[in-house]
């Protein structure tokens, strides 16, 4: 099998809305705090954020459900209040009592104003103003329902305003771990949630409701994540330092791989030469192209150091330790036989990207091919025409884990926050930004993995540690370039820069 277990970053597991609650009575028990003094924690952490914010003097309308998130919001509406600002509160009725910290929270700002209502129908929702800000506590990852009803209609109440929403751990409506699409759910400028990142908000579905998301820190105790399994985690900046190989002093070209690079076509010439730059820059020993003979004059002018095997001469992979299959192929008859060969006489684990994940989909028989251990890195467009399609994000992630663990590969799932599934678990990586999001990216992403898999990273570690970078570069090209004008080449000469900050630690 090449499965790779990390087990060096408890503190970016992804926790389940079970496992979130067992954490908050885990850190009750044995920090000890009552559980009342770990909502004000929370609340506190809240209120300096949003008091941070130069809201001046606007009005706070502040909503909340009768469970534990509404506690919180009725514990910031306090501190609000104690600080100045204006503060009106609106508590959604059910029937039902609150709980315990709810009540007690309740109590605790009855002392302070009179300015509490409760909403018993439509008839008692507030005029929202454009100038207010609305604090979201009406449900949080206690949810386990889609709202309806009265809870709908005030989440649809506050989406039609223009005000300013922040949602107190998570967008009430929204489901933490499974998809809440087609659901009443709070459209958040802001979500303050706690400690970690939730499942919810890595998937591109839930965006637009979490708006800018912060996590704040309230002191949930670590111990507890050292024996929790977890299918998800995100990829921190510890755990990529593990991972990371710096050369060694006595070292020369042949330590570290020769990578084959198989790519371009007519027209798609770029690919290949953005992948193989990114190959050179991302540390492979040696890097050839295998491209048409019409562009050699191309690659030998744009880049010296990379060598040339001439498509019609045929595929060598001779001395060959990690090959990069796919950018700018086409998906002609001469690429399908590219692919066929490769399959069939390459017997090191490769990654396979854009045109040949496209080959590979409509002629389904090559998947039976894929080497143990290859790279795949499609993007959700690929995915689909791959292994079908999703209804929405968490059944395509579901689809990639299984997809691992089956064709036994390592599935790069291409996103805001890029999926690196292995064997039925996956890991999020954290790096990069929008300027990503444009044509060359993948190739380059390519390039970096097929140097990495040539240097011998085990292949998820040469996926996690490529993705990081990647995204790395991404962020440090941000500091001379927009978004908007980011490039490709950008991304790939701050490769340097992204390995330096590797280096530092
Ligand atoms: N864990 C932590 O680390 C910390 C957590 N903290 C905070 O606690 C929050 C979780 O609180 P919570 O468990 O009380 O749940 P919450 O989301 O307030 O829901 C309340 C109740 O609503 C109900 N309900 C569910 N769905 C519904 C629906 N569709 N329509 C109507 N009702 C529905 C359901 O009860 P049911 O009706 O099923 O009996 C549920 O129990 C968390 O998000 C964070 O803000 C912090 O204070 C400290 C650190
Ligand atoms: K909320």
């Amino acid at each position: 099998m090449y499965t790779f277990i990390i087990n060096y970053c408890e503190r970016m597991k992804i926790l389940s809305a079970q496992q979130i609650h067992g954490w908050d009575a885990y850190t009750i028990a044995n920090e000890p705090i009552t559980s009342v003094n770990l909502m004000e924690r929370a609340a506190t952490a809240c209120t300096d954020y949003i008091t941070q914010q130069n809201f001046f003097n606007k009005p706070f309308k502040v909503f909340c459900g009768k469970g534990n998130n509404g506690g919180d919001g009725l514990a910031v509406a306090r501190q609000l209040l104690q600080q100045h600002f204006d503060v009106s509160v609106y508590i959604i009725e059910f029937g039902a009592a609150g709980t315990g910290d709810f009540q007690t929270n309740l109590q605790r700002l009855h002392e302070l104003t009179v300015n509490i209502h409760f909403i018993q129908d439509e008839g008692f929702f507030p005029v929202i103003n454009k100038n207010d800000i609305v604090i979201d506590a009406l449900f949080g990852s206690g949810l386990n329902r889609p709202l309806k009803d009265l809870s709908a209609a005030l989440v649809q109440h506050i989406n039609q305003s223009e005000a300013f929403v922040i949602s107190i751990d998570v967008p009430s409506g929204m489901f933490i771990d499974k998809s809440s699409i087609n659901n009443a759910v709070v459209r958040a400028n802001v979500t303050l949630t706690f400690q970690q990142y939730k499942l919810c908000f890595l998937v591109a579905e839930n965006a637009e409701n979490t708006g800018k998301l912060i996590i704040l820190d309230i002191g949930l105790l670590p111990g507890f994540l050292n024996d929790i399994e977890t299918v998800f985690q995100t990829a921190d900046a510890a755990s990529i330092q593990h991972i990371y190989k710096p050369r060694k002093p006595f070292s020369h070209k042949g330590s570290y791989g020769h990578a084959l690079i198989i790519a371009g076509n007519t027209g798609k010439m770029g690919a290949a030469l953005m992948a193989a730059h990114a190959c050179l820059r991302a540390g492979a020993g040696l890097t050839t192209l295998n491209i048409p003979s019409a562009f050699l004059n191309a690659v030998h002018s744009h880049l010296p150091e990379a060598m040339c095997q001439l498509r019609e001469n045929g595929l060598s992979f001779e001395k060959i330790n990690a090959v990069g299959i796919g950018p700018g192929l086409g998906t002609g008859d001469d690429s399908l036989q590219l692919i066929e060969q490769t399959l069939n006489e390459y017997k090191l684990p490769s990654v396979i990207d854009a045109d040949a994940l496209n080959i590979i989909s409509t002629h389904k028989r090559l998947s039976r091919l894929i080497t143990p251990g290859s790279i795949l890195t499609p993007h959700p467009k690929e995915f689909e025409r791959l292994f079908g399609k999703a209804e929405n994000d968490f059944e395509r992630i579901d689809t990639a884990l299984k997809k691992s663990a089956e064709l036994n590969c390592v599935i790069i799932l291409k996103g805001t926050y890029t999926l690196i599934a292995q064997n039925g678990k996956g890991w999020f990586n954290t790096t990069g930004n929008a300027g990503l999001a444009k044509g060359g990216s993948g190739d380059i992403l390519t390039g970096i993995v097929t140097a990495l898999l040539a240097q011998k990273y085990h292949p998820f570690e040469a996926a996690l540690l490529g993705v990081y970078l990647h995204g790395l570069a991404a962020d440090i090209a941000l500091e001379k370039q927009s978004q908007e004008s980011m490039i490709a080449s950008d991304v790939v000469n701050c490769l340097g820069a992204a390995f330096g900050g590797l280096l530092m630690g």
